[in-house]
């Protein structure tokens, strides 16, 4: 049976006996809305822990202003359903008061400028000092051994590495592969603003990645591949942020540069913003 938890002292109190126990805590921090991709991010953590704590919390502070915070879906009741059915102990649903007890404006900042500023941190000026200020305070308050984090979301995962070795947090992080649709579209609980035609149009984003990796491997240069996938994506009606092809640090590889890379995209379908990737080697 799942618990709901969402007074800090008792989360606190159901942890630390856990760890009295000897038992290893695993978390999976999320934004509730949860799908399949989520559900996979908790067997993993069972696989690493011997209780799972999820966190559904919509973090004002990392949206900006003209982005989807009050239309975000919110469906803690079929979450906490679906983390149970999933093998999930508890379900940590805060407040905005609980997380953030001085006031959003007033909260302390955790920046991780390194890897902050490029890519999605370019087209969401402040999203990431939002997820590393809300992360730092979930692990503080969650006290996990283990988190796991989704690899769809690449530039995120790189923040919480770096923000975790530079502060020393006590805690193992482990990526999750991408669960996809049948028609290769990466899971999303903003897939829900997509409308059935433009789900299966968003699945072009998958080809694309595809596509960017069959280039690379080919010999194109990284120019010519991010100039023709931007192409492909507006022919298929998308607006993208970027698409392009980085070290798995996110630095740009050099000219017939070998080794792991990853392809990335950002585009926007109608009114909604769309991210994917695919890593492979050249
Ligand atoms: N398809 C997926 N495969 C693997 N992990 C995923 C997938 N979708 C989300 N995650 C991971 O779940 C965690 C919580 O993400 P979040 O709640 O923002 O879900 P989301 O579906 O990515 O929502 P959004 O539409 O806001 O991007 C993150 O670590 C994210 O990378
Ligand atoms: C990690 C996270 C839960 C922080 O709010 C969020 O960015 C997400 O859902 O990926
Ligand atoms: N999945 C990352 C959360 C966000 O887009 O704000």
């Amino acid at each position: 049976m799942i618990e709901t938890i969402s007074e800090l002292a008792a989360l606190r109190e159901r942890v630390s006996q856990w760890h009295r126990e000897g038992l290893r805590v695993g978390f999976v921090p999320t934004m509730g809305n949860l799908h399949e991709g989520h559900f996979s991010l908790v067997s993993l953590a069972r696989q690493h822990a011997d209780r799972v704590v999820a966190s559904v919390f919509v973090n004002p502070t990392q949206f900006g202003p003209n982005e989807d915070f009050a239309r975000y879906p919110r469906t803690p009741e079929a979450d906490a359903k679906g983390l149970g059915a999933a093998g999930c102990d508890v379900m940590w649903l805060p407040s905005v008061e609980t997380m953030y007890p001085y006031g959003v404006e007033a909260t302390v900042h955790v920046q991780v400028p390194a890897v902050s500023e490029t890519l999605e941190g370019a087209h969401r000026p402040g999203h990431f000092d939002g997820v590393a200020t809300v992360v730092s305070r979930l692990f503080n308050q969650v006290q996990p051994d283990v988190a796991v984090f989704g690899r769809k979301d690449y530039q995120q995962l790189a923040v919480i590495r770096y923000m975790v070795r530079d502060l020393a947090f006590p805690v193992e992080l482990i990526g999750a592969d991408i669960v996809r649709e049948a028609n290769g579209l990466a899971m999303s609980s903003r897939n829900q603003y997509l409308s059935p035609q433009e789900r299966e149009q968003a699945a072009a984003i998958h080809r694309c990645l595809q596509a960017m990796r069959e280039s690379v491997q080919a010999g194109r240069t990284r120019e010519a591949v991010e100039a023709q996938a931007r192409e492909t994506l507006v022919t298929a009606g998308f607006e993208p942020d970027y698409a392009v092809v980085r070290r798995p640090d996110l630095t740009e590889p050099g000219a017939g540069e070998g080794g792991a890379q990853v392809a990335l995209i950002a585009a926007r379908l109608g009114r909604t913003r769309l991210i994917d990737n695919l890593e492979f080697m050249v």
